[in-house]
C-alpha cells in the first residue's frame, strides 16, 4: 500500500512518464528494502527445468508428465521447447510488441486502460499496491485487439491484429494441451473434469488475456522494479521473454532464481486456480522482473484460465477424509475481483482451513514481502 499520502499522489501524478527518454531513476521508481528491493537476493545459480514436449510422443507421456508434475511441485514453473510455436510468430509477437511501445507517450494513451477497465495500455494493474512505481508499461489484451488498435493507428492497425490474433490461437492450442499434461501428471482425466470438455470429448477452450510487458533500459537498474513479486490469478501462464534476461521465480529454501532466455523457449508458470484446483499440490509460483542498465526488454503473458462462468474448486480426485478441499469454489471473474481487493492475500482470503504449519498460505510465510 502507499505508505503515505503524498507518495501516493506523487506516484499517481507520474504515472505515465517516458521510461525510455529519463536520464536519471526518479524518487516515484526507487525502491528500498522496505518495499521489496530489486538486487536483493537475486544471486543464484539454479535453474528451472526445461521440458521437450516432443519427448511425449517416444515415451507414451510417461516421460514428460512425470518431469511436469516434478517441475510444478518443485519450482512452479518451467521452460518448454519443441511446443509447436513458430520462431516466425515468436518474431512477429516481440515485432508487434516492439511497435506499440515504441510509439509516442500520447499516442499510446489514446487506448490507455480505463480506471475500473481490464484491456488496454497502463502501468502494472498492482501498482496501487506499493508505494514506488515500476520500471515497467504494459498492454492487455481480451479478444480482438481491434478497438484499441484502431484508436493507436487509425489507418493502420491490421498487421498489429493479424499477429495478435494468430498469437492467440496458437497460445489457445499450445495452453489446453499444457493444462491437460499438468493436470494428467496429477493422475487426472478428462472424464475429470467436466467444465473443460465438450459432449464430444474434446477439450473446451478456457478464457485468457494477453499481456504485452515492456521494460525500457533503466539508469539505475539496482534500484528499480519491473514488474513486483506476484503469482498469477491463472490456471497458467505462458510467458515468452525476448532475448533478454529479467524474470526471476521465488524457490522456497533457495530464493529468486533468474529464468535465463533460451531462444525460442517458452516459460509456464502455475497460476493461482491450478494451486486451487490441485488442492495445494502444485503452488502457484511467486515471480518478479527485474530490470537492466544497457538493453530494453519484452514479454508476452499469455494468462490462460477457465471459461468465466465455471467455479474452480479442489478436484474431487484429491480430496478425501485426510485431504479435506482446502478452498471453495470461485469463478474466475470472482477472484480476479478479489486479487484486485486484496493481491497477495488473494489465494488466502477463499482458503477454507488453516494449512497445518499455521494460518496462512505457503507463500505468505516465505519471508518475502509482495504487499
Ligand atoms: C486476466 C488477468 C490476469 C491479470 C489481470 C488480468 O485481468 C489481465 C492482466 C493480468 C496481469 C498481468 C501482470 C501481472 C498481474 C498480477 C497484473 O497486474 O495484471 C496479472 C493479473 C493476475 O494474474 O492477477
Ligand atoms: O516480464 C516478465 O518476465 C513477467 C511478466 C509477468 O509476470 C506477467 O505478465 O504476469
Ligand atoms: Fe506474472
Amino acid at each position: 500500500m502507499p505508505s503515505r499520502i503524498s507518495d501516493s499522489f506523487r506516484a499517481h501524478s507520474q504515472k505515465h512518464l517516458d521510461l525510455n527518454s529519463i536520464k536519471e531513476l526518479p524518487e516515484s521508481h526507487a525502491w528500498t528494502s522496505s518495499n521489496d528491493y530489486p538486487s536483493e537476493n537475486s544471486c543464484n545459480f539454479e535453474s528451472i527445468p526445461v521440458i521437450d514436449l516432443d519427448n511425449y510422443i517416444n515415451n507414451n507421456n510417461i516421460n514428460v508428465l512425470e518431469h511436469i508434475g516434478q517441475a510444478c511441485k518443485k519450482w512452479g514453473a518451467f521452460q518448454i521447447i519443441n511446443h509447436n510455436i513458430s520462431e516466425r510468430l515468436l518474431q512477429d509477437i516481440e515485432l508487434a510488441g516492439k511497435s506499440l511501445f515504441s510509439l509516442p507517450m500520447q499516442q499510446k494513451l489514446k487506448a490507455a486502460r480505463s480506471p475500473e477497465g481490464v484491456t488496454g495500455y497502463g502501468v502494472a494493474r498492482i501498482s496501487s499496491f506499493f508505494s514506488k512505481l515500476m520500471w515497467s508499461e504494459g498492454f492487455t489484451i481480451v479478444g480482438s485487439p481491434l478497438e484499441h488498435a484502431r484508436q493507436i493507428w487509425p489507418h493502420d492497425y491490421q498487421k498489429f491484429c493479424d499477429v495478435i490474433e494468430e498469437y492467440e490461437r496458437e497460445m489457445e492450442k499450445l495452453a489446453g494441451r499444457l493444462m491437460w499434461l499438468m493436470l494428467g501428471s496429477l493422475g487426472i482425466t478428462k472424464e475429470e473434469v467436466k467444465w473443460a470438455v465438450c459432449p464430444k470429448g474434446e477439450s473446451k477452450g478456457g478464457s485468457a488475456a494477453l499481456q504485452l510487458n515492456s521494460y525500457p533500459a533503466c539508469p539505475d537498474p539496482d534500484r528499480a522494479m519491473g514488474l513486483a513479486a506476484h503469482t498469477d490469478s491463472t490456471i497458467l501462464t505462458i510467458l515468452h521473454q525476448n532475448n533478454t534476461s529479467g524474470l526471476q521465480v521465488f524457490k522456497e529454501g533457495s530464493g529468486w532464481v533468474t529464468v535465463p532466455p533460451f531462444p525460442g523457449a517458452l516459460v509456464v508458470n502455475v497460476g493461482d486456480l491450478l494451486h486451487i484446483l490441485s488442492n495445494g499440490l502444485y503452488p502457484s509460483v511467486l515471480h518478479r522482473a527485474v530490470v537492466n542498465r544497457t538493453r530494453h526488454r519484452l514479454s508476452v503473458a499469455y494468462l490462460y484460465g477457465p471459461p468465466s462462468r465455471v467455479k474452480v474448486s479442489p478436484l474431487a480426485k484429491l480430496v478425501d477424509q485426510r485431504h479435506p478441499p482446502l478452498y471453495r469454489a470461485v469463478t474466475w471473474s470472482e477472484y480476479l475481483g478479489t486479487k484486485a481487493r486484496h493481491f497477495d492475500k488473494a489465494l488466502s482470503s477463499v482458503r477454507l482451513c488453516a494449512p497445518l504449519s499455521g494460518f496462512t498460505d505457503a507463500k505468505d510465510h516465505n519471508g518475502v514481502q509482495v504487499g
